[in-house]
């Protein structure tokens, strides 16, 4: 059983010295999270990147958040996975998190695929045992071969992003929270990914997925909230909340 439970959440970020000008252009803003004077401060305004967010999620559920650029989407995931803590509000997480944001984490250009792969197995809580059970499919999938014994510095963009999808897809995730899918490399890889992808998500046990492609949250989600300058705006079945968001862009 893995459980999601967020009740009033909220989120600021302070900015701090932000020049008149800069704080007239956050003011008359189309996008973002809800901007704020500091009453105190004269020189500081708070971007309320999320306000009062609450729902539930159980196992089996499969949530897509869609909403403009800044309406609080990556804020929430990484308010998910710990990253950011919430100013007020409650947040149970019941189950293990799996974060698939775009790097491995702790990530050291110095060290080897093989020296990353261990880090961020630590990272994620794994043991030694488990982490050296892992090795083998991340080697396999991400058919870097020699490279793997390599410091990372010396990989293309498209050879980290290999690495990191290898790694992250061998997990065995609980609750799977993941930026705009992945980005997936050549060709011929994006192909074995999306098929690795699909098996992944089958072993999840929930998903929040963040996205600005329908076609995406169509296939991957059985829910979907449509959030807005930080709140949600609508929560339930992806169809309507698609409609609604395609209202709202149109009436923009
Ligand atoms: N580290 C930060 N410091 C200050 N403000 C931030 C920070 N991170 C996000 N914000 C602000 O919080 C609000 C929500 O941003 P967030 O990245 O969550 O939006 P998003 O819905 O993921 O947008 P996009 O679709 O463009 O990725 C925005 O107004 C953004 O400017």
């Amino acid at each position: 059983m893995s459980a999601l439970v967020l009740e009033n959440v909220n989120v600021d970020f302070p900015i701090y010295g932000a020049q008149r000008s800069f704080r007239k252009a956050l003011f008359e803003r189309a996008t973002g999270g809800f901007v704020q004077r500091d009453a105190k401060k004269n020189d500081r305004v708070v971007v309320k990147a999320l306000t009062d967010i609450t729902f539930t999620l159980n196992d089996g559920d499969r949530l897509g958040l869609v909403g403009h650029n800044g309406a609080g989407k990556s804020t929430l995931l990484r308010v998910l996975a710990g990253v950011y803590q919430p100013v007020s509000g409650r947040l149970l997480v019941d189950g293990d998190i799996t974060p698939l944001f775009d790097t491995l984490p702790g990530l050291d250009p110095e060290d080897t695929g093989y020296e990353n792969i261990i880090t961020a197995g630590l990272l994620f809580g794994l043991s030694r045992e488990r982490i050296e059970t892992i090795i083998p499919d991340v080697e396999q999938f991400s058919e870097l071969g020699e490279y793997m014994g390599l410091p990372i510095r010396t990989y293309s963009s498209g050879m980290v992003l290999r690495l990191g999808f290898a790694f992250a897809t061998a997990m065995h995730p609980g609750i799977l929270l993941m930026d705009e899918g992945i980005g997936a490399g050549d060709a011929r890889f994006a192909e074995r990914a999306a098929k690795r992808m699909e098996e992944f998500i089958g072993r999840s046990r929930i998903v929040v997925l963040a996205s600005h492609s329908n076609h995406l949250i169509r296939s991957m989600c059985n829910k979907a909230a449509l959030m807005e300058s930080g709140h949600i705006r609508a929560i339930g079945n992806v169809d309507d909340i698609l409609k609604q968001y395609d209202e709202l862009v149109h009436r923009a």
